[in-house]
This record gives structure tokens, sequence and C-alpha cells, in this order.
């Protein structure tokens, strides 16, 4: 296994790109430990998938350089990176046994006979098909086949890395679950570094010990779930991690802190001096719906909103209410009782009230 290394990164799959927008991927540096178990998350098209392409070879990035344990691999082949890729769709060869398919990479690589089917059958187990071992590929369901699409990227002890994209697509939900579990267990088995590409945040956050969130072509944020969840650095962070995302709100400078409409927030000292020193008049507030706080009755720090739909979700419930012209989401407790249509008083607790100011998170130490 490896420690792969993007240095100045970039891709375009134009031969002219003039500017940013022409870039799948912009210009970035990335770290990805040997032996970490990693997700790269982000929406369609924010260029997931051509930066897999990139470490594993399939795609020559147009700028920077792609290492391997300090070594520069730009010019290797995927057979040469030694890089197990695990794709949306199975790839298998139907007319062989599923045992034949998981051997197949072990004889490319000369591996001892007696090595190969104790390492087939190892693999077998941990995915649960032992039992189709001696069947045709050709006569599995869509979910086993991908089985054995997963297992032919497991089974080599040697790889620098395995990347999945999206691997999980053509599963059934219900073994959706289990085999993400199973993907974790088998990392903390082997110990090899795996980067999983999903849009899924829940996929991302049961498989990875950190996160990538990438959005445009950027690695936004690189981090725990608890990092991304508690300390969102850009906006697209707090909107696509959460259920609902983080309420986001564009406010303009004003004495004491920040305003929308006749709403006054106030913000910490290190903030008010942080945003002095900013030109930009792209700033907004944001709090995560889990933080905002209700209450029946005014206090000082409270403003005064209207509550416009209740959501009850089983558990908790989605509180919506309207602060001037802005709609807030709040998650709730069962047990809270509100009232659409009435009145109730909004907080937002100073710790997790954050401050963006051209889309990034202003930080006390930066
Ligand atoms: N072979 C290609 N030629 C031209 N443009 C491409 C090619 N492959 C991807 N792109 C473009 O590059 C950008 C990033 O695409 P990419 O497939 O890497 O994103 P993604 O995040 O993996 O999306 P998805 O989840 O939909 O696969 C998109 O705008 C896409 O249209």
């Amino acid at each position: 296994m490896a420690e792969i290394q993007l240095k100045s990164l970039a891709h375009s799959y134009s031969s002219t790109p003039s500017d940013p927008a022409d870039y799948a991927i912009r210009q970035l540096d990335h770290v990805w430990e040997r032996g970490g178990a990693y997700a790269l998350l982000g929406p369609s098209g924010c260029g997931k998938s051509t930066m897999l392409n990139i470490i594993s070879g399939l795609v020559q990035p147009s700028e920077g350089e792609v290492l391997f344990d300090g070594r520069r691999v730009n010019e290797m082949s995927p057979r040469e990176r030694n890089i197990a890729q695990v794709f949306q769709f199975p790839v298998v060869y139907d007319s062989m046994t599923v045992y034949d398919n998981l051997a197949f990479p072990l004889k490319n690589n000369k591996m001892a006979g007696s090595r190969i089917k104790a390492r087939v059958h190892e693999i077998a187990e941990v995915l649960e098909i032992e039992d189709k071992l001696y069947r045709k590929a050709k006569n599995l369901t869509a979910d086993e086949k991908q089985k054995v699409s997963m297992g032919r990227g497991l089974v080599r002890e040697d790889v620098s890395a395995i990347l999945f994209d999206e691997p999980l697509t053509v599963i059934d939900p219900q073994l959706k679950w289990r085999l993400r579990r199973k993907l974790k267990q088998i990392h903390e088995q082997f110990d090899i570094t795996m980067v999983y590409v999903t849009h899924d945040q829940l996929e991302a956050s049961t498989f990875a010990d950190k996160i990538a969130v990438m959005y445009d072509g950027q690695i936004v944020q690189f981090g725990t779930p608890t990092e991304l969840f508690e300390q969102p650095n850009h906006t697209f962070v707090g909107f696509f991690i959460g259920s609902p995302g983080m309420n986001l709100i564009e406010v303009k400078r004003c004495a004491e802190g920040v305003c929308f409409g006749t709403t006054v927030i106030p913000l910490e000292p290190w903030q008010i001096d942080r945003l002095e020193l900013m030109k930009s008049a792209n700033v907004k507030v944001g709090i995560r719906p889990e933080f905002v706080e209700l209450a029946r009755q005014p206090s000082d720090d409270a403003f005064e909103s209207e509550v416009l739909d209740v959501e009850d979700l089983g558990t908790y419930k989605i509180v919506t209410v309207r602060l001037g012209d802005e709609r807030l989401k709040v998650r709730q407790s069962e047990e809270f009782e509100v009232r659409v249509g009435g009145q109730i008083y909004v907080s937002f607790p100073r710790q997790w009230l954050k401050l963006y100011v051209d889309e990034f998170l202003v930080q006390e130490h930066q």
C-alpha cells in the first residue's frame, strides 16, 4: 500500500482551457495517507471520477504530479501503478467461475497455487460468496456480480491502493448497509489505502475515517464526519452534509455584527475584527438546524418568529420558522410542542453560529 500525493494537480478535458470553469479538477494539493480509509464525497459532476481515474492512471492529468510514496507515477500505466479499481457496474468474466474470476489477478501476478486458493477462500468468506465459488459468473444476480467485482480488487495483497467508484449503486438497499460495514471491516483487517467515491453522505461516513468533500473541481474540506458536521469550512459542506443541511443567510455588516432585514445578529469580537479585514460583500451566517434553539417565551438574545411548518419524522421534528424574510429549519425533539402559525422565539448559540466570507468559513486562527 502507498501514500498517494497529488501535487499542484489540475485537469481539463479541453485542450485549450481558458478559465477555471474549463477544469474538471482545479489546481489542488492533497495527500491520501498510507493505510487510510477515505471517502471522496460530492454531487454529480464535481470531479470525483476524474480524480480517481487520475490516481489509477486511466486519465493523464493536464497539470501537476501524482506521487506514490514520494515517487512520480504520471508516466506509469494503471498496471504498473498496481492499483485495484472497482467501478459502479460489475466487471467480471461471465464465462469463468467465481473462483477463477477471483484467482485471475493472482495468477497474473504468478502467485503460487496453494496461496491463491487460500486467498480466494479468505476473500469469498468475507464477502459471503463462498457457496457461489464454483458457479459461472453469468448465472449470478447483479448484487453477487458486484461482490465478485469487489473481490477481484480486494484479493490482491500487494496493491498500492483500492479505489471504489460508487461501488454499491447496483446493490439492493438491504444489502448496501451490510456491504459498507464489510468494506470497513476489510479495511481494518487488511489495512489497505482505500478511497471510496460516493455522492451519499451516509455511505461516506459509515465507510471512511476521513472524508474529502469535493465541489466544483476542488476539495473544499478534508475532515472527519464530526468535523464536517460541526465546523463546515465551506457553505457547500454545510449545505451538503446533514439532513436538512445548514441554514445559510446572506447578511450585511452592521455595528454590532451582521444583519438581515431588521434582525441584527451579534458576533464574537474576533469575528468582527476578521470581518473588518475582509472587503468582500459576499457574507453569510450559517447554523445547523440541530443547533438553533426555540423557546415559547421571549428572552434577551431571542428573535420573535412565526412557525411555518412542522414535519414530524417519528423520532424528531423539523420545524420551519420565518425570521424576517428568511426561512430557517430547526430540529427539535419529538416532545417539543409547536403549532403552525404560532409565535416562537429563536436564538443562535454563539459557538454554533458560523460566519462565511466568499463561501469560506472565517476562523479564529487562520
Ligand atoms: N471524458 C470526458 N470528456 C469531457 N468531459 C468530461 C469527461 N469526463 C467527465 N467530464 C466532465 O468533467 C466534469 C467532472 O466529471 P466527473 O465524472 O469526474 O464527476 P463526478 O463527480 O464523478 O460525477 P458523477 O458522480 O456524475 O460520475 C463534469 O463536468 C463532466 O461533464
